[in-house]
């Protein structure tokens, strides 16, 4: 959905915006039961989108993503922890492994982050395989015992969904 223009001087210039085109719609489906928000790689740093997707009735944000080696280190695990917090559900980050010799190398660090912000498990920068049940009822137990969907103060703002 959102393109990754971004120029960090002597760190990293990108323009996925030369030859990329941006999505228009919200991808949501429903996996055994489970409704299931899909966003890629800098949709992590969009907070208003994880929340209408949320809103939509996910307890699951599956992010691919292939961060780099500068913003990877301070903002991959933090957005994903932070995303989960916000929404109250299960992230599941899915990065490519680290391959040096790339021209665009990626952090790695595939991670779950639980609805409490907690990283559940994390890979390294090698390729790996991560298997893990989740939980659903920890998210009904997060949104209540912490009610801060309903708690939202839509008479002062709000996020909405435009097309
Ligand atoms: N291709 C991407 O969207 C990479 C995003 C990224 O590295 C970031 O820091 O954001």
């Amino acid at each position: 959905m959102h393109l990754f223009d971004i120029d960090i001087p002597n760190k990293i210039t990108f323009k996925e915006s030369e030859v990329l085109s941006a999505g228009d719609q919200l991808t949501v489906f429903e996996y055994n039961g489970v409704k299931v928000g899909l966003g890629i790689c800098y949709d992590l740093r969009f907070p208003e989108m994880a929340h209408l997707m949320a809103k939509e009735g996910c307890s699951l944000l599956i992010y691919p993503g292939a961060f780099n080696m500068t913003t990877g280190p301070k903002h991959w695990e933090l957005l994903g922890r932070a995303r989960a917090t916000d929404q109250q559900l299960y992230v599941a980050l899915v990065s490519p492994a680290r391959d040096l010799a790339a021209g665009y190398v990626a952090w790695g660090h595939s991670s779950l982050l639980d609805p409490w912000g907690a990283v559940l498990h994390q890979l390294d920068h090698r390729p790996g395989t991560l298997l893990a049940d989740i939980d659903l009822t920890t998210v009904e137990e997060v949104r209540s015992q912490i009610p801060i969907r309903a708690q939202r103060r839509t008479d002062i703002y709000d996020t909405v969904q435009k097309s």
